[in-house]
């Protein structure tokens, strides 16, 4: 139990960067993720959330900070997939990740295994749990099976949650107001400005991934607001 609210300690009014890249994608890559934490770490990051246990055993040995572990992973016939099923769970633990992130979506998860299941799971083990939720009913169901942390991650990502670009401040509000565990602030921030306003709705902590570390994404951006200029001077690309 110490251990664990170490870990949680740790991450209390921090960044935790989200280093993560799918197959496909141009950084994939456990080597590669090690580099993003490293580089996380040396701005001033407090944690890191990976997924899959190969990128979580690199992260692990590049950096000293807390490692948030997740695999996504899809199962014909559900919506969950990150971390579905005990396996993940499993794999993560080996891996040696310090906290365990999953999905805490009222969704019915794969192969007959339920949250309660998760969360009693990771209790007995004596691991930090991070339940990602979409709205506040998951957040209240997630601290009442007695979760470690919640996260608004999935704010938007469920068909019937708030569907919108920027981040779900609203979520995060009523969360940190009705709920004891600490609320982390995750999902669709890009900028500085939107990770204080998450702190001074009274996020624990917040996570940042890809306006951090997918470089394509952020190259979009950018590139995107040239072709706008354009647009607007009357210059439209062919492309
Ligand atoms: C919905 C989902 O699958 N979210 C994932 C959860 O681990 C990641 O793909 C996100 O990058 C992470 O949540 C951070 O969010 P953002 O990249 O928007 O800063």
């Amino acid at each position: 139990m110490g251990t664990l609210n170490t870990i949680i300690q740790k991450l209390h009014h921090g960044l935790i960067v989200s280093c993560q890249a799918l197959p496909g994608e141009p950084l994939y890559g456990a080597e590669m993720m090690a580099r993003m934490a490293a580089a996380a770490e040396e701005g001033g990051a407090v944690g890191i959330r990976a997924n899959g246990a190969a990128d979580v055993r690199a992260i692990k040995s590049a950096v000293s900070l807390p490692v948030i572990g997740i695999i996504k992973r899809d199962y014909p016939g559900s919506a969950v997939y990150i971390t579905p099923t005990l396996r993940e769970i499993e794999e993560l633990l080996e891996a040696g990740a310090d906290m365990i992130a999953f999905d805490a979506t009222g969704q019915k998860r794969p192969e007959g295994c339920t949250l309660e299941q998760i969360v009693s799971f990771l209790s007995r083990n004596g691991t930090a749990s991070m339940a990602d939720i979409s709205i506040l009913e998951e957040a209240i169901h997630a601290e009442a099976l007695g979760v470690s942390c919640v996260s608004t991650t999935l704010s938007g990502y469920t068909p019937y949650s708030l569907q919108q670009e920027g981040p779900n401040f609203e979520l995060l509000q009523k969360a940190v107001e009705r709920l004891s565990v600490p609320v982390i602030a995750e999902g669709r921030m890009i900028e500085p400005d939107q990770v204080r306003k998450a702190m001074d709705l009274g996020a624990y902590a917040a996570v940042v991934g890809s306006a951090i570390t997918r470089p394509q994404l952020i190259t979009g951006r950018f590139a995107a607001a040239i072709r706008r200029v354009e647009m607007n001077n009357g210059n439209d690309r062919p492309d």
